[in-house]
């Protein structure tokens, strides 16, 4: 990873995840932006390790050759062993100070949060960002509480103003912008990429509305 926070994390779902990577990898490179692109690795529940572990070694073969800054979310066991650049994890995984133990202490570590007070303690516990959302309606993940909307993202952000803030929930490149302004580092998207008809001209135009 270049000496920037991606401002752009690409979060796999969908059905051909590999091709949107791809494409999206592509579209960073035409950019000259292969520094300001994430991918985290995200499979469902019931998704098995030897197949979440298949989908990583495939994404990292994706972007280590670009730089292209890798992670996998929830399961830090399956980051360690492809050799990702850190992971993800919310309420349902390991907590942060745990997760850092496990991933080491050069590692990018995510951690979700929704309020200024939960900002801090995972910073403290050792997060490298925050995942802060969801930040508009969204149905790609069901269970969800209430959108925050970009005022409240804009108070964690001001609330941790050393800790990069990733927006993430109904993101698309018309709102980016908007949450880029209103403080977030980045922004995290699964269906503006993942499910568009065009995931290459998808990803330039994320780009350029969070560059
Ligand atoms: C950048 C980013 N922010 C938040 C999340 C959500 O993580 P989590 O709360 O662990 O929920 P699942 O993604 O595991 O369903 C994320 N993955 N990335
Ligand atoms: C994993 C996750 N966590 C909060 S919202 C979300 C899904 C975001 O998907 P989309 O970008 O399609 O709204
Ligand atoms: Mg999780």
């Amino acid at each position: 990873m270049g000496p920037v926070f991606p401002h752009l994390h690409l979060i796999t779902g969908g059905q051909d995840p590999l091709a949107a990577v791809a494409a999206a990898v592509a579209a960073a490179s035409r950019l000259g932006a292969t520094d300001r692109l994430a991918i985290q690795v995200r499979v469902e529940d019931h998704v098995t390790d030897r197949d979440a572990y298949e989908l990583a070694d495939a994404v990292l073969e994706l972007c280590r050759p670009h730089g292209v800054l890798c992670l996998v979310n929830d399961r830090l066991h399956v980051a360690l062993a492809v050799g990702a650049d850190g992971g993800h994890v919310g309420a349902a995984d390991l907590p942060v100070a745990a997760a850092r133990r496990v991933l080491g202490s050069s590692a990018m570590l995510g951690a979700t949060c929704r309020d200024a007070d939960a900002a801090r303690a995972a910073r403290r516990a050792g997060a490298s960002y925050l995942g802060v959302g969801p930040a508009f309606a969204t149905t790609t993940k069901t269970g969800l509480p209430d959108p925050l909307g970009v005022d409240a993202i804009g108070v964690v952000a001001a609330a941790v103003p050393d800790t990069p803030i990733v927006a993430i929930g109904g993101v698309t490149a018309k709102n980016a912008a908007g949450l880029r302004a209103a403080g977030a580092a980045a922004v995290a998207v699964v269906g503006a990429i993942m499910n568009a008809t065009d995931p290459l001209r998808a990803t330039e135009e994320l780009l350029e509305a969070v560059a």
